[in-house]
């Protein structure tokens, strides 16, 4: 990307934060191209600005006016009033690149009153030391250059993967939450290991090497992961007991629920914040 685009993050909490640091931390811009505003959070913006140097702005139509790319990252339910009050400020030439869940770019064009080129994205708080998984999709008034552009600042901080917008709300169950399914586990492998009297340090140290280690199999082998499981279980042996205690507690049909559920609450937060007349539903 150009090192001369300016992106301005509308919103600038948790995911706003963490691609901040990883942009930064790829280099893929500059503190001083970065601007960041938020509803009347200055405590918080001066909190940004104290640990990356970025710019902040007490106006959001201020720090849009600045940049060339736009970052949407409030809550949903916040998307009509920031959007509101950013509209008079956008131009065909922003690109404007949402990280709300369930919100289509159909709904973001109509509360905007533009056809500026817009793209959803789902990243994941990874981003933050470069290893989201992000997905992306184009809206109807972007161009092949926009996804590029867009691809190439999410390649920066993780990996990126263009679908179908209607496969985001799948991507959201999946890969935008995932990070939290990863730390339920390491929670219940902690107690697990604070009561077999592993101290909490030995633990984690263990756990993120295990889950790393595992990690990085799954990207390297072509193996299934069932056949990766099998491998690691001994007929009559300790993981086979293991295993034997997660089906009891059906961990599997709970993983698939939590995943399938959590895709679901993208779709509804969607229509929650969705007028019926909005065009084009995605
Ligand atoms: N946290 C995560 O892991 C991920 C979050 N997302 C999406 O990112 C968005 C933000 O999520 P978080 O960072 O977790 O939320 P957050 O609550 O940490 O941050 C939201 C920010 O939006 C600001 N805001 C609220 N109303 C505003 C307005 N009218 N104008 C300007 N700024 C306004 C708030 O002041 C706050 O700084 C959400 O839409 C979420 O769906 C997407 C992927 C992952
Ligand atoms: O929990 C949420 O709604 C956001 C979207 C994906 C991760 N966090």
């Amino acid at each position: 990307m150009a090192v001369y685009k300016k992106i301005a993050f509308i919103g600038a909490g948790a995911m706003a934060e963490a691609m901040i640091s990883g942009l930064i931390a790829n280099k893929l811009a500059s503190p001083e191209q970065i601007i960041a505003a938020n509803r009347m959070n200055t405590k918080r913006l001066l909190e940004l600005q104290r640990k990356y140097e970025i710019k902040i702005s007490a106006s959001a139509a201020d720090a849009v006016s600045e940049a060339e790319i736009l970052i949407l990252a409030m809550k949903p339910k916040d998307a009509e009033d920031a959007l509101h009050s950013i509209r008079d400020a956008i131009h065909k030439q922003h690109l404007i690149i949402s990280v709300l869940a369930g919100i289509s770019t159909d709904h973001i064009s109509t509360l905007l009153h533009t056809d500026a080129p817009v793209i959803r994205a789902m990243p994941n708080t990874s981003a933050a030391i470069g290893y989201s998984a992000t997905g992306l999709a184009a809206g109807k008034y972007a161009e092949e250059q926009h996804v590029k552009q867009a691809e190439e600042l999410f390649n920066c901080i993780g990996t990126t993967t263009c679908l179908k917008e209607e496969s985001l709300h799948a991507v959201t169950g999946l890969a935008g939450s995932g990070p939290a399914y990863v730390y339920y586990l390491v929670e219940a492998m902690q107690q697990a290991a604070s009561s077999l009297n592993l101290s909490e340090t030995e633990a984690r140290d263990l756990i993120a090497q295990t889950l790393l280690g595992a990690a990085h199999m799954l990207k390297m082998s072509d193996e299934h992961p069932l056949l990766l499981r099998q491998k690691v279980t001994s007929p009559g042996g300790t993981t086979e007991a293991g295993i034997q205690m997660l089906d009891h507690f059906k961990v599997k049909e709970a993983i698939e629920s939590c995943v399938k559920r959590a895709a679901q609450r993208s779709e509804e937060l969607g229509r929650m914040y969705t007028p019926p007349s909005s065009e084009g539903i995605v």
